[in-house]
């Protein structure tokens, strides 16, 4: 298969990760004869830096113009600490979700045999575990109407839904519950917020057209307590947008490290991969970040393209990876860590 992906390294640890994730994909492309094309484009600080904009309209026609976006991270301390700046990196991650139309962000929870030990939370709540959030990303607070008031002594978040937001979405929920154990749950806050009971009233419409769904309705802040306690009775959640945001980087504690955590964010016409963590300002330049989690979104990359075996080859040598203790120092014992191009490098041999 010849592929064309766009390649958004970004910021921080963003180029660092990114770059295994390549060696790895040239790994695989080698040997099930891919031939891969990658087409560098700017975002994030590195964007506003070099043409003052996070999300140029370059690197739009390069995403629009390839087969799938890998993406690394973005973000810097510089904005993160200036709060009246007026150009965000954020802003690029934001613009792109939606101007690339990718509404539905599947990040999926698992764990690992070799490091059932190493999360907090305890062997026997963990074990088997498998859940997939299907997190809405193209609507909710983060794209409403948002601005001060009061010469800037009260500010605003608007959060709206529609319906057909709700039904894309909750679509795309009841289809992978059909594929899995046919279990979904809806997240919501609908004993307070509007947009939520639009979601539930919207979702339960909707379950007489999968009638071997079963459907519960949680409130977010149980699920969030839930999460850690019986993760294993979970499997599909769907939430809107920031609610999903915040409760897939706590479920990151239940694989082991963030620097596990991959995800795909799909739409209608495009489709673009990337890890669930930001840009880890603290570990920019210093080869420590752990790359499993955007090498795990280039498997589901590869999925994507109905490549199963590929997408397969690449967790197997994670896997490996991570019962022989090669890994980064978020996952190592002591000195046993290995640097983040080491990680990549083996992960490449292994393929
Ligand atoms: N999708 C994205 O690009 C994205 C996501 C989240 C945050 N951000 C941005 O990233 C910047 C930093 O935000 P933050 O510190 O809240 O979140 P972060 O995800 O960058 O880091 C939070 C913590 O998670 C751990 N971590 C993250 N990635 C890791 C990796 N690959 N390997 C090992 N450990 C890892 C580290 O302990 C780190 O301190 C901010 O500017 C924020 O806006 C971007
Ligand atoms: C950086 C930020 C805009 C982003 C989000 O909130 O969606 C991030 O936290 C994520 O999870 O991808
Ligand atoms: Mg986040």
């Amino acid at each position: 298969m010849k592929l064309n992906i766009a390649l958004l390294a970004g910021d921080g640890i963003g180029p660092e990760v990114i770059d295994q994730a390549v060696k790895v994909s040239d790994a695989i492309a080698k040997k099930f004869n891919h031939e891969i094309t990658w087409k560098p484009a700017l975002t994030g600080a590195a964007a506003i830096d070099a043409v003052g904009e996070p999300y140029p309209d370059e690197t739009h026609d390069i995403c629009v113009a390839s087969d799938a976006v890998l993406f690394g991270a973005i973000g810097h301390p510089r904005f993160d600490n200036n709060p009246s700046a007026k150009v965000r990196p954020e802003q690029g991650l934001l613009k792109m979700r939606k101007k690339l139309g990718l509404f539905a962000n599947v990040r999926p929870t698992f764990t690992f045999p070799s490091l059932l030990d190493k999360s907090p939370l305890k062997r026997e709540r963990i074990e088997g575990t498998d859940l997939v959030f299907l997190r809405e990303l193209t609507g909710g607070i983060y794209f409403g109407e948002k601005g001060r008031r009061d010469e800037g002594e009260t500010a605003f978040d608007n959060c709206v839904y529609t319906r057909v937001e709700v039904q894309r979405i909750a679509k795309k929920g009841f289809e992978l519950a059909m594929t899995r154990s046919k279990k979904l749950c809806c997240v919501d806050k609908a004993n307070v917020l509007e947009t939520s009971r639009l979601w539930r009233e919207t979702v339960q419409a909707m379950e007489k057209d999968y009638p071997e769904v079963e459907v519960s309705y949680e409130f977010v802040d149980a699920v969030a307590m839930r999460l850690v306690q019986w993760p294993n009775s979970y499997d599909v959640l769907i939430t809107e947008n920031l609610f999903g945001d915040i409760l897939t980087d706590e479920a990151s504690v239940i694989s082991g490290s963030m620097g596990l955590m991959p995800s795909a964010s799909v739409g209608t016409d495009n489709a673009l991969f990337e890890p669930i963590h930001g840009s880890y300002p603290q570990a920019t330049g210093l080869n420590i970040a752990n790359p499993m989690a955007t090498v795990l979104s280039a498997a589901m990359m590869f999925e994507n393209f109905g490549l199963k075996e590929e997408g397969n080859a690449i967790r197997n040598a994670v896997n490996k990876a991570l019962d022989a203790g090669f890994v980064t120092e978020d996952l190592a014992n002591g000195d046993n860590a290995y640097g983040t191009s080491e990680v990549g490098d083996w992960l490449a041999k292994n393929i």
